[in-house]
């Protein structure tokens, strides 16, 4: 891992004895070009995990990589096996929705449920029928007949009917409107969540899901700048709200991130607390997911926008 993605990464987030996932210097490459760099995480059992990143930061690949789609440099162990050579039996264990996963537009949602229990063992009809019953979708529905966001419901009720310790959904609300997002979410959270169970969830709505997270990873162009429990994150980043006045001696602490406040003041955000000269010239403030987001990660037009 660079200098940079170390020192933000959280070795207190880690508890080797109840790890899901423990990953050491995992590398992606895709010929000559390399998707995910010397990333160092462990996911312990109970959480839930956001994975935020910009396009082409390597979200899509590490999963793959979880599930073992795509070969890996350096250690993972994904339950206990190598998602590599132990894959079928590591699929009986964990539920993965991919970002292009498509249900068969011929069937009625009864003829999946079927071809679900021949296909998973540890599937369960009688909970899928209870999981659907917080949508509006029936048993006897074709899929070509139903809605994106019915689609993603059902979707989500056959895999959360998987008794499994753990969930990989790879931008699993893309496309839905508001609504739709909001009741995938509690129907993960309220049904498949347990304090044992976790789940890594990619996404771009990093507002929407900053209050389901327990913990959160961000890539940026490949390595992982920033693995931290929502909590030691809080403790951790300090963002002052200041007067345009102290811009000057804000900025000359080197703060991670300047930026506006909705209401047009002017905050910056620190790694750890700054020099009591400097914090007595703000209003300490909680620095949101978006903040952090957008002070550990480069994209030019976000950062243009905030500016
Ligand atoms: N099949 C492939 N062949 C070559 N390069 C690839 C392939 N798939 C992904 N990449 C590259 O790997 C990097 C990481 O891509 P990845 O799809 O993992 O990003 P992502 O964070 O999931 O992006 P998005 O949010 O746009 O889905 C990108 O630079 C991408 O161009």
């Amino acid at each position: 891992m660079t200098t940079h993605a170390q020192g933000l990464s959280n070795p207190a987030n880690s508890q080797p004895g109840d790890a899901l996932i423990t990953a050491h210097d995992l590398t992606l490459r895709y010929g000559s070009k390399t998707a995910l760099e010397r990333a160092s995480f462990s996911i312990p059992k109970g959480r839930v995990v956001g994975l935020l990143g910009h396009n082409g930061a390597g979200k899509t690949s590490l999963m793959k990589a979880l599930v073992g789609l795509l070969p890996a440099d350096g250690s993972l162990s994904v339950l206990g096996l190598s998602p590599r050579h132990q894959r079928n039996a590591l699929l009986e264990q964990l539920c993965y929705i991919p970002d292009v996963a498509v249900l068969p537009r011929w069937a009625k949602v009864s003829e999946l449920m079927t071809l679900m229990g021949g296909l998973q063992p540890r599937f369960s009809a009688a909970r899928a029928r209870e999981l659907l019953k917080r949508t509006s979708v029936s048993e006897s529905d074709k899929v070509k007949n139903l809605s994106k966001g019915m689609v993603t419901q059902v979707h989500l009720a056959l895999v959360a009917a998987i008794d499994a310790r753990l969930m990989i959904l790879d931008e699993p609300t893309l496309g839905l409107d508001v609504i739709s997002r909001k009741s995938f979410y509690e129907m993960l959270i309220e049904e498949w969540c347990d304090g044992e169970r976790s789940v890594l969830i990619s996404t771009h709505q990093v507002e929407e899901v900053e209050s389901l997270l327990s913990d959160v990873m961000m890539l940026d162009e490949g390595r992982l700048v920033l693995n931290i429990s929502l909590e030691d994150m809080d403790k951790r980043f300090v963002a002052l709200s200041h007067d345009p006045a102290t811009a000057e001696a804000i900025a000359n602490a080197h703060p991670l991130l300047r930026y506006r406040q909705q209401g047009g003041r002017s905050a910056a955000i620190f790694d750890g607390a700054p020099p009591a000269e400097i914090a007595a010239l703000g209003e300490r403030i909680r620095p949101s997911l978006v903040d952090l987001f957008m002070a550990l990660t480069r994209n030019p037009a976000l950062h243009a926008k905030r500016a």
